[in-house]
């Protein structure tokens, strides 16, 4: 049984005092706990520490993800955050090949194999995205270019623990536009995103694994997706940015 997740991704959001008040916020309305529900908020990397003080001070019932690392351990990569440094701030968990990263700083899914790898190889859970732009889509070829981009991703790794791996789906023309997927669409692609994990690590490890839904994903709609065989939680955006409706999101999956 796969256990749900809720991840949220503050994105370029929240200065340091304020993302301390929205983790506080958090630790506040769920401060009741979370069931069975892994619960992962994802600060800009300046954050993450102060943020991880918060969940310590107040015993929050949530993870501390990053938003992106680099795959080397140290040495002169201007800007960029080591694994360990991660690690170092109590991040658990870390977002890698989020479409804006691919769509604006060329992060390729080369790249996202070798995040991915570092990441395991220190413990923290990768939370990897793919999902399609918008004429992909409209060309009917969704699946197909789903499916390629997971077996690129996955390419040469090896799953030890698959609850320590997450797949977020999240179709580019939902995100940050209001325009949501339906369940039914998540599904369709998220079962082949399943199928996909089968054929390269087998079938129990395929199982265990979490496939998220993110794209306008808000209180009023997540528990729709949840529904849904092969989606186990929710990567959201916009709807993280207030302790409110964060917490709404996790009770629906709580529930
Ligand atoms: O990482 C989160 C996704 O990009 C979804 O963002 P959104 O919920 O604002 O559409």
């Amino acid at each position: 049984m796969r256990k749900r997740m809720i991840a949220g991704n503050w994105k370029m959001n929240k200065t340091y005092g304020e993302g301390i008040v929205l983790a506080q916020g958090l630790a506040d309305e769920l401060s009741g706990g979370t069931g069975d529900v892994d619960v992962v908020v994802c600060p800009p990397t300046v954050d993450l520490k102060g943020v991880s003080e918060v969940i310590a001070q107040a015993s929050a019932p949530f993870a501390l993800g990053a938003q992106n690392v680099y795959w080397e351990e140290s040495g002169a990569y201007t800007g960029e955050t080591a694994p360990d440094m991660l690690e170092a701030v109590g991040a658990t968990h870390c977002i890698i090949g989020h479409s804006e990263r691919r769509g604006y700083f060329g992060e390729t899914d080369e790249d996202v194999n070798k995040k991915t790898r570092a990441l395991m190889a220190h413990g923290i859970v990768p939370i990897s995205c793919c999902g399609e732009p918008l004429e992909v889509r409209e060309a009917g070829t969704h699946v197909a270019y789903v499916v390629d981009q997971i077996k690129r991703d996955t390419e040469g790794l090896e799953v030890d623990d698959p609850s320590a791996y997450v797949i977020a789906y999240e179709p580019i023309w939902a995100i940050g536009t209001g325009k949501t997927a339906t369940a039914d669409d998540a599904q369709e692609v998220c079962g082949a995103i399943r199928q996909t994990l089968v054929e390269v690590f087998g079938a129990e490890a395929a199982d265990g694994i979490r496939i998220l839904y993110g794209g306008s994903a808000k209180p009023g709609n997540v528990a729709g997706f949840l529904e849904k065989q092969d989606v186990d939680g929710a990567l959201v955006g916009g709807a993280s940015l207030a302790a409110d409706s964060f917490a709404a999101m996790v009770k629906a999956a709580m529930a």
